[in-house]
């Protein structure tokens, strides 16, 4: 068992207003539909419109984000959990200032985390010294609890689908787990790997009819990435395919998926920031101490 990290203090709301990230969390129901990749050019093009921002793998057992971008980590989150190092010391710089917090590639017991443990994470960003405007959140592929914590956590959960059948009976499946276990009311959905302009919208279309029948859940398309060779070429070079080739269809959908996702309305603008991840991990009694505040 990997010990917690230090709890850290009581997050009161002016520390809130100071830390004020807006929090992302990507997640699919299956692997290989492009989240990390998502994760990676969503965070590399905010990035590059001046939002500060910190790309966070949670992809414990299966790291990548560090390999995507070419950063070679010294430390990792599993050196946080083992008490070798500060949160702190885990932030690598990326492309054009993008701070990004490697996962621990490999380490079988990092993909375990307890509740506590994750919420433990999370809650320790609230000491990060550094302001952070966004904070997207790769998680690893499936329904697993600590997938489900952070998404649960987060202001804005988006599921990345691709037109194939088990993609889309898996971002079923993860949307119906987070609605019906964990509250969440509101998904942004983004279409992978389309091959045309009308597959988008129609792969959308099919999710949404069988939410609606079944979730009590709102589905929002954010846009669709087409299937673009330039992604791979980025992918060679270990590049953000936005940095790699700007004007690549991939790049342009993912700066205005980047550019739209500032309007998209907070289902707590009011409150928000690192208390707003604590607050609804104890609504759902997965806080620590068993369900009461740090
Ligand atoms: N729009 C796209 N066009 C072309 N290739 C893509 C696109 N999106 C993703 N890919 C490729 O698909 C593969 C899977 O992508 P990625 O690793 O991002 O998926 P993932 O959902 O994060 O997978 P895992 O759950 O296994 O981590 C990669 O080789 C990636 O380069």
């Amino acid at each position: 068992m990997p010990t917690p990290i230090p709890r850290s203090r009581p997050v009161m709301p002016s520390d809130a207003a100071t830390a004020a990230p807006r929090v992302i969390a990507v997640a699919s129901g299956k692997g290989g539909v492009g989240k990390t990749t998502t994760s990676v050019n969503l965070a590399a093009a905010m990035v590059n419109a001046g939002q500060r921002t910190l790309l966070l793998d949670t992809d414990l057992g299966l790291a990548n984000v560090d390999v995507l971008l070419g950063l070679s980590p010294r430390f990792t989150l599993a050196d946080v959990f083992a008490g070798r190092c500060e949160l702190a010391d885990t932030i690598l710089e990326g492309p054009n200032g993008l701070m990004v917090v490697p996962a621990a590639s490999g380490k079988q017991h990092m993909a375990q985390l307890s509740p506590q443990e994750h919420v433990g994470l999370v809650h320790a960003f609230s000491e990060l010294d550094r302001p952070i405007d966004t904070m997207i959140v790769d998680n690893a592929a499936g329904i697993a609890d600590g997938v489900l914590t952070f998404c649960q956590a987060s202001h804005d959960v988006i599921v990345v689908v691709c037109d194939e059948p088990a993609s889309i009976t898996d971002a079923y499946a993860l949307i119906k787990v987070l609605n019906r276990d964990r509250g969440v009311q509101r998904i942004q959905v983004l279409c992978n790997q389309v091959q045309d302009a009308s597959e988008g919208p129609a792969l959308f279309e099919k999710l949404q009819r069988v939410t609606t029948r079944f979730l009590d859940v709102t589905l929002n398309h954010i846009g669709s990435i087409p299937r673009d060779e330039w992604l791979r070429r980025a992918v060679q070079r270990q590049e953000a395919v936005v940095d790699a080739f700007p004007s690549a269809p991939a790049s342009v959908a993912y700066r205005g998926i980047a550019r739209r996702a500032r309007s998209w309305q907070s289902p707590m603008v009011a409150r928000g920031h690192v208390e707003f991840f604590v607050d609804r991990m104890v609504a759902a009694g997965t806080g620590p101490d068993g369900g009461l505040p740090a």
